[in-house]
């Protein structure tokens, strides 16, 4: 597509995602840059409007939970780099290290939803990990559970797998890493958004390995796009749908889609009012 490609000179384009770009730098040592769009997906579809200000609004949380998550090495390139970020894209873009990647999303459930909760209902269990009877949609578990998927090449679907799975994919040492980095950064993160009024009920890390061999928090971090969020206080009153991420999206294609052919496009105050949302979560967690 000939407006992917950035007018400043230095990066070549190389990835496409759903609603993020990628750009390998041709001229610094091995950096990427993540360029976030305003482009919004929701079942496995690119809906049409773009979301005014998404990109930059998920680019600014993830900064701030990086910072939040000091300890925890990350993919972020040194700042004092990040001056060679094209103008253009500067206010939605990440400059990263290029690590490898490992080919695993990193899923962490604190409350029983979305698919969760339909799969919870004819299992009792979530991907494999067997729950307590009796619990209802949107219910707190017992603790956060780790539920893994193996990242399916471009197009394809991810798919849920077991623990044991990622040791045959990564082996013992990076799996059993990945689960309790991903359930330690979980537990800070739940902490920080309850002590805002902010319940992360579930979100998805991924991680990569650098040239010296330090495995690192990557990609987007607990963003709207990665992560379900809702108003504690509302939750606390029994209103469980006061999402602050894609659920205004969802339920809207769900109302007005049966699923088959091109997705309709979302009216305008469905627009707007995803865009409320991200602005009100960002400034709620970052009092920006
Ligand atoms: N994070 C990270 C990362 C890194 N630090 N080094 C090398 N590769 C990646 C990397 C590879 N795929 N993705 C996901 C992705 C796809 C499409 C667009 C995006 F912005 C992001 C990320």
């Amino acid at each position: 597509m000939a407006d992917i490609e950035l007018t400043t000179p230095g990066w070549t384009h190389t990835y496409s995602g759903k609603v993020r770009e990628l750009y390998a730098s041709t001229v610094l040592p091995p950096r990427v840059l993540m360029v976030a769009t305003d482009r919004v997906s929701a079942f496995d579809h690119v809906l049409e409007p773009a979301i005014p200000g998404k990109g930059e609004l998920l680019t600014r949380l993830s900064l701030w939970w990086f910072d939040q998550l000091e300890g925890m090495p990350n993919h972020l390139a040194p700042r004092e780099e990040w001056s060679s970020i094209p103008p253009e894209v500067a206010s939605r873009a990440m400059l990263v290290r290029e690590l490898t990647m490992y080919p695993i999303e990193c899923v962490v459930r604190g409350y029983l939803s979305g698919s969760g909760w339909v799969e919870y209902q004819e299992s009792q269990s979530v991907c494999g990990v067997p729950l307590p009877a009796g619990l209802r949609d949107g219910d707190r578990l017992p603790e956060p559970i780790y539920t893994p998927a193996w990242k399916a090449p471009l197009g394809q679907h991810d798919e849920n797998i077991s623990y044991e799975r990622t040791v045959e994919l990564v082996g013992e040492t990076v799996a059993a890493a990945l689960r309790d980095l991903s359930l330690a950064i979980f537990g800070r993160a739940s902490t920080i958004a309850e002590a805002r009024g902010v319940i992360l009920a579930d979100t998805k890390f991924e991680f990569g390995v650098d040239d010296d061999g330090v495995v690192r928090l990557a990609d987007e971090v607990l963003t709207s796009d990665s992560s379900r969020y809702w108003d504690a206080a509302a939750y606390a009153s029994g209103n469980r749908i006061a999402s602050f991420d894609k659920q205004i999206v969802r339920d809207w294609m769900k109302a007005n889609w049966d699923g088959t052919g091109e997705p309709p496009a979302l009216p305008a105050d469905i627009v707007e009012r995803t865009a409320a949302r991200y602005r009100e979560l960002i400034a709620t967690l970052t009092g920006a």
